[in-house]
């Protein structure tokens, strides 16, 4: 029935503010304003449906992708709606577009890169858009090793511009977003030669597209790389292939903040780390871990209130069968997932103020913090996304057979979400970066010099490598002090152990190459501990609204002690807790997901998403699913008819045929 809330009854349970929660959830009071305001904007708009886009071919959902990018341009300007605002907007239309690499990427890329001159004449033009940039470092060849690329960018002294190139196949520009169909300049990345000396990669900003005609450039040849997984999913992106044959550009078009090459072709480095020349990356990495905490939530919000709706088994004497919520089995699948989005969410936000301090730090030429930026930006990049691409194909699996219809809207969220385990840094390359950092600080431990930010806690290395648990009932494990402890001293005695065994072989390289799942394992159980720090850190602040901060602690605690429970051989074999604690925090996990049970609908509900966000007939607000399920159906298009295109060439000779033959 229409208008009813079957998710009532789960409602009224809620023992915390959801109206509260939904502000811890955003950020602050504000960022809920904004961010609930500009949801409803493109809930309401018929412009910006979405439910048909999974049986669009390829041109339609591309030319559908345009469409809703130009009208949603439209709307930015008519509204005069914020940076903030319109970075909502384009967030909720649910449909990556180039437009997420023109203000993602190209504008992040100039600011961070450019000088103030360059910054002056280029940004002005990609604000109002009257040029679309994309971001072109990836090749067919090279991708992660970065310091591979092809393309070279040769400075001629005799005109004063570079000469733009690709020298090889492999050398061609491969997966930019943007760059295929769109895109009329990049910021393109190619090794610098001067005077026919390699300088390494820099970034260009390049012109691929006439103004007038969309045409390429002579000396350039682009296109679309072709269909990437899933139906709609990634592929309303025009990812591309771009080849150059000797396209010159003036000098003053090499992005030269970090760099210069004067008017006689001399290669001046100003006195900065040369690193920041992947300083877009590290940007990007930061908000791709607050997009994650998004991606699991959404997946979340969708398996939680179907699986309050969905029955199954345990009727007696014709009462109602089971909510299969209510399974043990369910539960412990599924709120682990609950807590990492909240877990994801703080993390998210102290890493977004990490990035704008290193960044107000390099501003002052202080370059100390950014090893740390590095390494936390591309360690939680990856645990994140690991985990969330991980967690939305558990929650489709928690939705049983309706989990695999696209109206669930679990195929497409996992088909839109799983490259975000590659792109910005393939998910182990970076874990890989994590460990050579973490190495670093151990090997430093005995010169006297104390690790910072989040390696500080290996500056207690006696107690670390010594310490027990003290945990002697369940109850014990909702100490925060216990389980950081636990945390810290598995995370350390993991390095310490990859640290001593490097020193057996030949060489460090030799070592690394040898250890490198070890590596692997150390940076992941750090970068858990990151986590779980964080989210206990948050717990210290003041945060108001009945029960909230309780609902919180709980949720802490579930994704504390559930990463306890999955990873406890790394926690037994380096004696952090004997097998009796693990078993005793496991009991502890048992009771909390009690305590989650009659809050679970209040605790997605608090991630106020419209039902045109979540695209979801299981997610539904009020749980009305199976009317919904049996309306989607006949919307299919092979429903369009009752007697399918291709029956009377196919299916009716073959019946025919069978009668004769059975006739004889
Ligand atoms: C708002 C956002 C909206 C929309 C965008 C979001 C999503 C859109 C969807 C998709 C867009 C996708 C875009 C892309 O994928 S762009 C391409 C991304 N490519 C990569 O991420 C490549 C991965 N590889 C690398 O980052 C590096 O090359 C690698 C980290 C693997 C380093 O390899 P290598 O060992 O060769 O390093 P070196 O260059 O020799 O450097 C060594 C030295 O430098 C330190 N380092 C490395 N990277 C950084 C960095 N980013 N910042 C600071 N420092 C860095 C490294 O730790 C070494 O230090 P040391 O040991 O002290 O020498
Ligand atoms: C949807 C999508 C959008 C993208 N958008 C852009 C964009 O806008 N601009 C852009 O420039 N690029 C973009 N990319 C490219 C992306 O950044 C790269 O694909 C990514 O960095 C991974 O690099 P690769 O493809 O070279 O992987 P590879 O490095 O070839 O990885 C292949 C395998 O090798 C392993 N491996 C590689 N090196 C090591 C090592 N040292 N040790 C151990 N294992 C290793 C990896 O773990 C992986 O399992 C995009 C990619 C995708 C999928």
């Amino acid at each position: 029935m229409e208008g009813v809330d079957y998710l009532a009854p789960e409602r009224n349970n809620a023992q915390f503010d959801v109206d509260e929660m939904k502000i811890v959830w955003a950020g602050s009071r504000e960022a809920f304003e904004v961010s609930d305001r500009i949801a409803r904007l493109v809930a309401s708009d018929p412009n910006f449906r979405k439910d048909d886009r999974t049986t669009l071919g390829r041109k339609e959902l591309f030319k559908n992708t345009l469409r809703k990018a130009a009208y949603a341009w439209k709307r930015i300007i008519e509204l005069r709606l914020n940076e903030e605002e319109a970075k909502r907007l384009r967030s909720f239309i649910d449909q990556p577009a180039f437009t997420d690499l023109h203000w993602g990427m190209f504008v992040p890329a100039i600011k961070g890169q450019g000088t103030d001159e360059q910054q002056e004449k280029w940004l002005p033009l990609a604000y109002k858009m009257q040029i679309i940039g994309c971001y072109a470092q990836t090749e067919l060849g090279h991708g992660s090793n970065v310091q591979g690329l092809e393309t070279t960018a040769t400075f001629d002294p005799q005109t004063d511009e570079f000469v733009i190139h690709s020298p090889t196949l492999t050398s061609c520009k491969w997966w930019p977003g943007g760059l295929g169909k769109i895109s009329t300049h990049g910021v393109i990345y190619a090794r610098l030669i001067t005077d026919g000396k390699d300088h390494g990669v820099h970034g260009f900003i390049v012109q691929l597209r006439s103004l007038d005609d969309h045409l390429p450039l002579p000396g350039i040849t682009v296109g679309d790389i072709g269909m990437k997984f899933g139906n709609a999913a990634y592929n309303t992106m025009d990812n591309g292939v771009l080849r150059f044959d000797h396209v010159r550009i003036p000098r003053n078009q090499m992005l030269m903040r970090v760099s210069q090459v004067t008017r006689e072709g001399k290669y001046v480095q100003s006195n900065v780390p040369r690193q920041l020349v992947y300083g877009t990356m590290v940007f990007v990495r930061q908000t791709i871990v607050s997009d994650a905490s998004t991606a699991l939530s959404r997946a979340v919000c969708i398996a939680t209130r179907y699986s309050a709706v969905r029955r199954q088994f345990g009727s007696h004497n014709g009462s109602p069968e089971t909510q299969v919520i209510n399974y043990k089995t369910q539960q412990a699948r599924l709120f682990p997932l609950l807590a990492s989005a909240y877990a994801f969410r703080f993390v998210g936000e102290w890493l977004k103020w990490l990035y704008m301090d290193v960044t107000k730090r390099l501003e002052a030429k202080d370059f100390s913090t950014l090893p740390e930026a590095h390494a936390c930006t591309a360690g939680l990049k990856s645990l994140t996304t690991s985990a969330t691409a991980d967690g939305i194909e558990e929650c489709r699996k928690l939705c049983g057979g309706h989990g695999y219809l696209c109206s669930s809207g679990l195929p497409e969220l996992f088909a839109v979400y799983v490259p975000a385990c590659t792109y910005e840094g393939d998910n182990i390359v970076l874990l890989l970066q994590v460990a050579r950092h973490l190495m670093k600080t151990v090997s430093q431990l005995g010169s006297g010099k104390m690790p910072v930010g989040t390696t500080a806690y290996m500056g207690r290395a006696e107690h670390l490598m010594q310490c027990r648990s003290d945990v002697k009932q369940a109850k014990d494990w909702l100490r925060p002090n216990v389980v950081l402890e636990a945390f810290e001293a598995r995370a350390f005695r993991m390095s310490v152990a990859c640290a001593k065994n490097l020193t057996k072989f030949s060489s460090p390289e030799e070592g690394f190459q040898e250890l490198s799942a070890d590596l692997v394992e150390a940076a992941v159980a750090h970068c858990q501990l990151i986590v779980v720090s964080k989210f206990i850190e948050k717990l210290q602040q003041d945060i108001p609204g009945k029960g909230v901060k309780q609902q919180l602690e709980i949720l802490c605690s579930v994704y504390a002690l559930f990463l306890l429970h999955k990873h406890h051989g790394d926690f037994l074999s380096t004696g952090c807790i004997t097998p009796t604690q693990a078993s005793l925090a496991n009991e502890q996990l048992r009771s909390l997901y009690s305590q989650v049970r009659p809050n679970a609908i209040a605790l997605v509900d608090a991630f106020n998403y419209t039902d045109h966000y979540l695209g979801s007939v299981l997610g539904r607000y009020d749980g009305n699913v199976y009317p919904k399920l049996y309306e989607e159906a006949w919307k299919d298009p092979l429903n369009d008819s009752v007697v399918p295109d291709g029956y009377h060439e196919y299916v009716r000779p073959m019946l025919k045929q069978q009668l004769r033959n059975a006739r004889l």
